[in-house]
Formats: structure tokens, C-alpha cells, sequence
């Protein structure tokens, strides 16, 4: 004879320990899944940045980059699994208040700043999380900030310049400049060299490279399709192919030919040089 189902009995999950992320991280990801439809966008990810650490993520097209970032800066939810997000857990904490811990660049907040909005208040307004100025007043602690940070990424001769008018590399700074206003705690740049001139590359990895090694500087993440892309001064690397997480640990033993081929399943040849990273077919 079968036990009779007891509605009053708690399920074996309830028993379980709540999801607590380790002290010292930052970020943490604990076998998260993204499901659209039938496919896994997202497959199992387990992920942990500390404080002080600078990551590099990389993987084919598709590979399920964005998401990640999209639900690191807590604007997506997973389908399962736990997110640990500085002190936080995902489901569990008003993401309003914890937005703002976080600075993120990426090409679908450009697409939010207002064509007509200044460089000065592109950046000054994410300090209310909006990306275009209304009728909110800001401290002079926050304009002293803006300016600043508007100086800090060469944009002082842009200060009053419409963000429509600005070139790719200009778009970027600016991007940049508005993700560190609030003082984050984690730091996301999606694709931030996406689109750049030579030139702009160089001088953004120069910048991303100051950023780094600037102790103060919160942990970093970078996603980015080029290893020619990755700033000295980075720590470590998680490789992504189809949503799984093909390697991460230390970026030398990470950004490898054996192990960039397998990600993007192809043969690559990686080389280093003066901390600067070049892949060829292999
Ligand atoms: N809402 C959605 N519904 C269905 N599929 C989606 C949805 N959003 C994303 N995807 C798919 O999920 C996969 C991962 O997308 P994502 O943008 O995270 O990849 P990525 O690694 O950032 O790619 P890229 O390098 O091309 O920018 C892609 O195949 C994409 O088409």
C-alpha cells in the first residue's frame, strides 16, 4: 500500500540550505540555466568572480555572452539556478537598489541614451539608473563626479556635444564613463571595442589596462570576440560555447590555442607577447 500524499509534508527542497554566495565573491553563478523555447541559452553555468578580479569572456557568436551579462547586472532572471551578486541573491533583493552597484556598458543601453541627450548628462543620469535627463537635480558631488569621469575618458571637449552626433569610439567612452558614475561595485563592458578604428582600440585597451591595474577599480568583466581585445592587466577568462562553460580559471592557462580551439571548434594558434594576446588559424 502506497502512503497517502501528504499536502502538509514540506518537499525535500524545502529542506535544502538556501543558495549563500561565498564571501569573497562578487559574482556567482550556481548552475544556471537560461531556456528560451526548446533551446538552452544558458546550460549549468556555474561562475564565480572575486573582488579585485578582471575577467575576460569570450566564445562563437551565440555563445550566450550577453546573457550571461544581462543577468550578472541583474536585468534578466535564470530559468533555474542561483545568482549571488555582491552581497545578494537574485529573487531575493530589489534589483532598483541593486542596479546601481553596478555599472554595465553594452550595445542595448547605447540604443537607450537619447540621440539629443549631451555627453555630460549621458553620464550624470545613471546615477538615477535612467539613460536621459528629465527634471531630476543632481547634487554637486555628482556633477563634480560626471566631469570628472567626462575628463578621466578624454570626452572633456565633448562635455556639452549630442550623444548622436559622437563617432563610434566617442559612443564607447561615453558608455564607459556613465557604467563607473554610481562608483560600482562590479564593473560589466560588453563588447566595449566593438566597431573601433585601430587607433580607438589601442586607446581604449590603454585605458581598460589603467582601469585594471587601478586597485580601487572593481572587478571587472569584459566580453569580447577578439583576444587582441584583452587589456593587460586581466586575470582570468571563462570561455563560452553553446550556453556551457567550456573553461575558466587564470587568463594564461585559460587563453590558449588548445583551449580557444575548443571553444570555437576550430583550430586556433594563440600567441602572447608583451602581455598582448593575437590568434590565427591554427
Ligand atoms: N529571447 C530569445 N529567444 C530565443 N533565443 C534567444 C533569445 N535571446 C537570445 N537568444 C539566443 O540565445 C543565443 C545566445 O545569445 P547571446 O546574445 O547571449 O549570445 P552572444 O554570445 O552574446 O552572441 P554574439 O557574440 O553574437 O553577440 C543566441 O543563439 C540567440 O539567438
Amino acid at each position: 500500500m502506497t502512503a497517502p500524499h501528504d499536502a502538509a509534508r514540506p518537499s525535500p527542497a524545502a529542506f535544502e540550505e538556501p543558495f549563500t554566495p561565498d564571501e569573497d565573491a562578487v559574482l556567482q553563478l550556481h548552475g544556471v540555466t537560461v531556456r528560451r523555447g526548446a533551446k538552452d541559452i544558458l546550460a549549468g553555468v556555474d561562475w564565480t568572480v572575486r573582488a579585485g578580479e578582471r575577467w575576460i569572456v569570450m566564445g562563437p557568436n551565440g555563445a550566450g555572452k550577453s546573457t550571461l551579462l544581462q543577468i550578472a547586472a541583474s536585468r534578466m532572471f535564470p530559468t533555474s539556478g542561483e545568482v549571488g551578486i555582491l552581497d545578494e541573491v537574485l529573487g531575493a533583493v530589489d534589483v532598483f537598489e541593486l542596479r546601481p552597484r553596478i555599472g554595465l556598458s553594452s550595445a542595448l543601453l547605447a540604443n537607450q541614451v537619447r540621440e539629443e541627450e549631451t555627453v555630460q548628462d549621458a553620464v550624470i543620469t545613471a546615477s538615477y539608473g535612467m539613460t536621459g535627463r528629465w527634471r531630476e537635480e543632481y547634487e554637486l558631488e555628482d556633477r563634480a563626479r560626471a566631469l570628472g569621469l567626462v575628463s578621466e575618458w578624454g570626452l572633456a571637449r565633448l562635455a556639452h556635444r549630442r550623444f548622436g552626433t559622437l563617432s563610434e569610439g566617442e559612443r564607447k567612452r561615453v558608455l564607459i564613463a556613465r557604467a563607473l558614475m554610481t562608483d560600482p561595485e562590479l564593473l560589466l563592458l560588453d563588447e566595449p571595442a566593438a566597431g573601433l578604428d585601430l587607433a580607438g582600440r589601442e586607446a581604449l585597451v590603454a585605458q581598460l589596462t589603467a582601469l585594471a591595474e587601478d586597485e580601487a577599480a572593481p572587478a571587472t568583466v569584459l566580453v569580447t570576440h577578439h583576444v587582441e581585445e584583452v587589456p593587460p592587466g586581466f586575470t582570468h577568462a571563462l570561455l563560452l560555447s553553446e550556453g556551457a562553460a567550456v573553461a575558466a580559471g587564470p587568463l594564461e592557462e585559460t587563453l590558449t590555442s588548445e583551449r580557444l580551439s575548443e571553444a570555437f571548434g576550430t583550430a586556433l594558434k594563440v600567441t602572447r607577447a608583451d602581455g598582448r594576446y593575437t590568434a590565427v588559424a591554427a
